[in-house]
């Protein structure tokens, strides 16, 4: 079966009289498979906006490929829109008129069934509520309601660009059960996130993507396996003694980096050359541990910068307010 989502060399710059050109995208490869919940990573500023957005026709590239459901876009855009629903950025909605209201005008101006209305909102667990005004919603409800708006279509690809972004704990869960719902239904979603944690609950493969390159991509728990790279964890019978121990490991030729009452060791062949080259100088290991990796650790490593939620930590020091756009309907 095709890649549902497959692009190559993507390639997008920036033009603006007073700024001069920036380079956004710079040789990007992404490939999403069909049925699966696939995470988009980056830091903020990466190129995921412009990603999606190049990819939905919302701006032109200046190069590179891209196939949505074996179709080259954009020039195929008009065949496959209807199979591909999106949320690039959040959508505004009508605060007075209610979530079913919504979806009816949705509907009706993109074509849909009115039963359709109901099967969405039952999808996204906004039943009980459908006829109360937007403007008493929680975050989290209209994101589901934005959700809502991108499956009217029955699509085949749900795009999703930060979907949990500022929802509260129990927001996000609810998101997080919302997309595994809709993978268990059969849909590809891919879901462009900071949220490191969230993306390794609840997507099967990944791809990072720093200064608009690829850094990492595949299943997650094979990039998690990838960038293991036999760490360990080391602590002493003596606490005092281990920034002795760091200069004795480093000397050796370890990396190390302390972590309250331990030492993290990397580049080391096997876990018992530290425990013994130690030992040689008098220093007993009591615990040692292979360090466990998680995704915000190997993201930090691939991306040299930390995500943080609500600040624009730009990898090339400039700033860009978000464009406003929704797509699907
Ligand atoms: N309309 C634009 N004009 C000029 N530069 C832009 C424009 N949109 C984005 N950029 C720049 O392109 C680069 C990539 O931005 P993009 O919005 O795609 O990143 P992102 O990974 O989605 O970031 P975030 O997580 O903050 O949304 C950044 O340097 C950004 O400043």
């Amino acid at each position: 079966m095709p890649a549902v989502l497959e692009i190559s060399g993507l390639e997008k710059t920036y033009r603006s009289r007073r700024r001069g050109a920036r380079k956004a995208l710079d040789g990007f490869d992404m490939v999403v498979e069909s049925g699966e919940v696939h995470g988009f990573l980056g830091p903020n500023g990466s190129g995921k906006t412009t990603t999606l957005r190049t990819l939905l026709g919302l701006i032109a590239p200046n190069g590179g490929r891209m196939t949505l459901l074996g179709q080259e876009v954009p020039a195929a855009l008009p065949q496959v829109a209807g199979r591909v629903g999106a949320i690039v950025e959040s959508p505004q909605f009508f605060p007075n008129f209610s979530a079913h209201d919504t979806l009816s005008l949705l509907a009706e101006a993109g074509g849909v069934q009115k039963q359709r209305v109901t099967e969405v909102l039952e999808l996204v667990g906004l039943r009980d509520r459908a006829t109360e005004r937007v403007r008493t919603y929680s975050l989290g409800m209209k994101q589901r309601l934005a959700v809502a708006s991108a499956l009217l279509k029955k699509p085949d690809l749900l795009i999703l660009d930060e979907p949990a972004n500022g929802l509260d704990p129990g927001g996000i869960r609810e998101m997080r059960t919302l997309m595994r719902g809709l993978a268990e239904a059969g849909m590809t979603v891919l879901l462009s996130s900071h949220i490191l944690g969230e993306v390794q609950l609840i997507c099967d493969s990944v791809t990072i993507i720093s200064r608009g390159r690829r850094v990492a991509y595949g299943a997650v728990a094979e990039v998690l396996a990838q960038h293991a790279g036999g760490g360990v964890t080391v602590r002493l019978e003596s606490a005092e003694d281990l920034s002795v121990a760091a200069e004795i490991l480093i000397a050796a030729g370890a990396r190390v980096t302390p972590d309250h009452d331990r030492l993290v060791v990397s580049n080391v062949e096997k876990p018992a050359w530290v425990t013994r080259t130690l030992a040689e100088r008098g220093y007993y290991v009591s615990e040692l541990a292979p360090v466990k990796v998680d995704l915000e650790s190997v993201f930090l490593e691939l991306t040299q910068t930390a995500p943080v939620a609500g600040q624009a930590r730009q990898v090339d020091d400039s700033a860009v307010a978000p464009a406003q756009g929704g797509w699907g309907v």
